[in-house]
């Protein structure tokens, strides 16, 4: 298949399995909602907003990168603001030819102004219903609830996401500093959902390593792993470029455990020094289970279109390739056997099909 051009990863349909709400919001609704309750920023208009944001974000370490959602937690605390945001997300990823996309937020910070677990969650499925039902039906989003790890809520953000389950919530996550704070911390949460049924991911191998994955995954349980770039510390390539892999990496690698990775959030926290460099590429020819995500389109100034470009960039991908990002992403999805099915067969397959015929 042809290398794309930019406007051919805009249109290709694209699976989106990590991306943050509250990472994700456009800067001027940033102003005008800080505006409305007088929140303080750092910048006066939109555009100075997103570059402070991008600039903020790049300080090569997890714990400040995440600083950053001081701002967007705070003007994220009234019913209709969760809504306004998570309606627009869904037009914004529409937009960007998203065709699913798992969204995830931390009910528990929202709840400053006085709104309980249940009713934000009420609010960010009212603005994804109106955003998807403007998208005519060109885009499906779910919810994953959130519980930050720093916290000691993850057992009842677990019972919410079960509460919610069949009406728009898919699955559980943890997010929030790493180191010092294993995911063992929230094994209650996590045994409580498999004995439920339900999925779980679990942000493991960004801010910390190996120890953090073999966690999250034998120990807790995890479906997938948010980021998990840090499994390449358990593979060596040796000069001729055969590659070695340790018992976690093969585990990952046979189990199909999906890696949601997310290249630029990589580069600003400091888990990643390039694209170019990002361990996506040995990951991605070695044949795990690897899905490209944006994390947090704000911190990151990126979209699922920009993030697929700069690996077009700098990998030489083509649209076989992109295409193979994208059903790993579906099939990895937190939605029902039929329903990834029918996306993949009825959407993804026939449009880069299209895509890929002659000129
Ligand atoms: O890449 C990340 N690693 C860990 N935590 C994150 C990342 N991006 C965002 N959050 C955290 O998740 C919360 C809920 O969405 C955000 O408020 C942020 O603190
Ligand atoms: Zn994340």
């Amino acid at each position: 298949m042809t290398t794309p051009t930019r406007d051919e990863v805009l249109r290709a349909p694209k699976v989106l399995l990590h991306d943050h709400l509250d990472g994700g919001l456009r800067p001027a609704t940033v102003l005008e909602l800080a505006h409305e309750i007088g929140h303080d920023l750092p910048a006066q208009d939109a555009e100075g907003l997103g570059r402070w944001f991008r600039d903020a974000a790049d300080s090569g370490s997890l714990e400040r990168y995440l600083e950053t959602f001081d701002h967007t937690v705070a003007v994220m605390q009234t019913s209709e603001a969760l809504a306004r945001v998570a309606r627009e997300c869904v037009e914004d990823l529409a937009a960007d030819g998203v065709v699913y996309a798992e969204v995830r937020w931390a009910p528990e910070q929202h709840l400053a102004e006085g709104l309980s677990l249940d009713q934000t969650v009420a609010a960010v499925q009212a603005g994804f219903d109106q955003g998807q039902e403007a998208a005519g039906g060109r885009i499906v989003v779910r919810q994953l609830l959130t519980a930050m790890r720093q916290g000691a809520r993850s057992r009842e953000i677990a019972e919410l996401a079960i509460a919610w389950r069949d009406r728009g919530v898919a699955g559980f996550d943890i997010a929030g500093a790493e180191a010092g704070y294993p995911p063992t911390r929230h094994l209650d949460a996590f045994e409580y959902l498999q004995r439920e049924n339900a999925h779980f991911t679990i942000h493991a191998g960004e801010g910390f390593g190996l120890p953090s994955i073999w966690q999250a995954i034998q120990w807790c349980g995890a479906d997938r792993l948010g980021h998990g770039v840090r499994i390449v510390d358990d593979i060596e390539v040796g000069a001729d470029g055969h590659a070695r892999l340790g018992r976690l990496a093969a585990y990952v690698r046979d189990a199909r455990i999906p890696l949601e990775m997310c290249p630029s959030s990589n580069i600003q926290t400091g888990a990643a020094t390039s694209i170019a460099e990002h361990p996506i590429g040995l990951l991605t020819r070695l044949q795990f289970r690897v899905t490209v995500n944006t994390d947090n389109r704000l911190m990151s100034g990126t979209s699922m279109t920009h993030e697929m470009s700069s690996l077009v960039d700098a990998f030489g991908y083509d649209l076989a390739d992109l295409r193979w990002f994208t059903i790993n992403a579906m099939k990895s999805a937190f939605l029902p056997f039929d329903e990834r099915l029918d996306i993949i067969n009825g959407v993804i397959k026939p449009a880069y099909a299209a895509l890929a015929a002659p000129r």
